[in-house]
């Protein structure tokens, strides 16, 4: 399982994989300054929901120890740990794993370490907890002894601390034996699938066929999957969940073709500050991600793109939100505190 990140004591490094790199490179990147870690997170270096709050909590320590070399005041210091918090909006993980831990930085750097070794520790525990529950969950939904599955983005080792949720949920059913295959979509424009969650399946022996992200709702509707499941940025209080742009599609194909869109994701992920996915900010990327593909022009000069990172798959098309601590499934309620229920 290739991880994400690593944290190295000596000297006190953020170790990334370059996923920008992957699948053709395995490259390294040693982050030790605010303004690294935030162009890594900027850039999709490092990314992921569950990675980047791993990234925000550690990425609190590396701020501390610049700011103790270089003579950062106390509202420097602040100023640049906003800088990690902000890198990226739609995530709710990144700026959760800098507020999970900013509240020891007057207890000092080993304090903050600790705790951002802790809360990465604890987001594989879930990630392998909410696998669990998820396979059960379709086994029993669908009957089935064996699934074939279609899976939008990446959401493997490589967006989590180790695991992987949706990803986690396959590999679970892989070790299970109860896995046919994975129709991964290629997820334009950054490749996610194509690049990432085909190499994480092909690194552990998963039949899997990658697909244009155009094909997915044929590939549901023509009946060739049982179930479709993805990853989550942010999910609002009543369920609605912010994820990879093309994901409201799959939903929408799943719901035409009866068959179950699981959305899988740690609590971290949950926003109760959010009431509804309207309240969800779309992150919006450069042009030139659509334009080009590595590094090719694919459309004319003077050209203009749309490239929002994420869409917004209501709660009623998500036949079950899959946490660590259970499952949320639509219910007739109109309850907009529907995810503070797995909180007893
Ligand atoms: C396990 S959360 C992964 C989640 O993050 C991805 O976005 P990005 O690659 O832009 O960080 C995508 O939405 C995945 O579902």
């Amino acid at each position: 399982m290739v991880r994400a990140l690593d944290w190295v004591a000596e000297p006190p490094t953020l170790r990334l994989i370059d996923q920008t790199r992957l699948p053709l490179h395995r490259e390294f990147l040693d982050v030790r300054t605010v303004d690294a870690l935030v162009d890594a997170i900027a850039t999709l270096a490092v990314r992921g929901a569950p990675a980047l709050g791993a990234c925000g909590a550690f990425g609190v320590a590396i701020a501390m120890i610049q700011a103790d070399a270089e003579g950062w005041d106390a509202a420097r210091l602040a100023s640049e740990v906003d800088r990690i918090r902000d890198a990226r909006p739609t995530a709710v993980n990144l700026a959760w794993g800098v507020d999970q831990v900013r509240p020891l930085m007057a207890d000092g750097v080993d304090a903050v370490v600790a705790a951002a070794a802790k809360l990465t520790a604890d987001d594989t525990a879930a990630n392998r907890e909410l696998s669990r529950l998820g396979a059960d969950w379709l086994l029993t939904r669908t009957g089935k002894t064996r699934l074939r599955a279609l899976t939008h983005c990446n959401t493997g080792a490589l967006a989590t601390t180790g695991w992987g949720t949706a990803y986690g949920i396959l590999r679970e059913l892989h070790e299970r034996g109860a896995l046919e295959v994975v129709y991964a979509d290629e997820t334009r424009p950054l490749l996610q699938g194509s690049r990432l969650t085909s190499f994480e399946l092909s690194e552990d022996g998963i039949p899997h066929v990658v697909q244009v992200d155009g094909a997915a709702t044929s590939t549901i509707l023509r009946g060739l999957v049982d179930f479709a499941v993805t990853g989550a940025d942010r999910i609002a209080a009543n369920g609605d969940s912010a994820n990879k742009i093309g994901t409201v599609g799959v939903a929408l194909a799943c719901q035409r073709a009866g068959i179950p869109f699981l959305i899988a994701a740690p609590f971290s992920t949950v926003d109760l500050g959010t009431a509804t996915g309207d309240d969800i900010v779309i992150e919006e990327r450069p042009d030139a991600e659509v334009l080009s593909l590595g590094g090719v022009q694919v459309a004319p000069d003077g050209v203009r793109a749309f490239n929002p990172a994420f869409d917004v798959t209501p709660h009623d098309l998500i036949s079950a939100v899959v946490t660590e601590l259970g499952i949320v499934e639509p219910d007739a309620a109109a309850d907009e505190r529907r995810m503070a229920r797995l909180l007893g």
